[in-house]
């Protein structure tokens, strides 16, 4: 199952560099695992926002759930999600 999720990220202002820093290194070293593993297929920053289009590859909603709520950045993320099917006019064979 394809959905289509945008994450905005709203650190505290307050938040210091260290826990910031911190918690961006750990939230890239999962986002990279999962690219890896193919559940997160895409992943694109917004121009001029801190906030991502992304495009997860997974075997149902509870999987995206549990996967959203497992990432470091998640306390800190406004999350919108849109479920993906097929389009009839796809021309490439691994758009599901
Ligand atoms: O930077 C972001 O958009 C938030 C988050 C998503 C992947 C990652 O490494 O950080």
């Amino acid at each position: 199952m394809l959905f289509k999720v945008r994450m905005t990220v709203k650190l505290p202002p307050d938040m210091p560099k260290s826990t910031a820093d911190e918690l961006k290194k750990k939230e890239r070293e999962l986002a990279q695992e999962l690219q890896r593993s193919g559940k997160w297929r895409h992943l694109w920053r917004v121009v001029g926002q801190y906030a991502n289009i992304s495009i997860f590859d997974v075997d149902s909603s509870t999987e995206l759930h549990d996967l959203l709520t497992s990432l470091p950045l998640f306390p800190y993320m406004q999350i919108e999600v849109e479920a993906l099917c097929r389009h009839p006019s796809a021309i490439h064979a691994d758009d599901r």
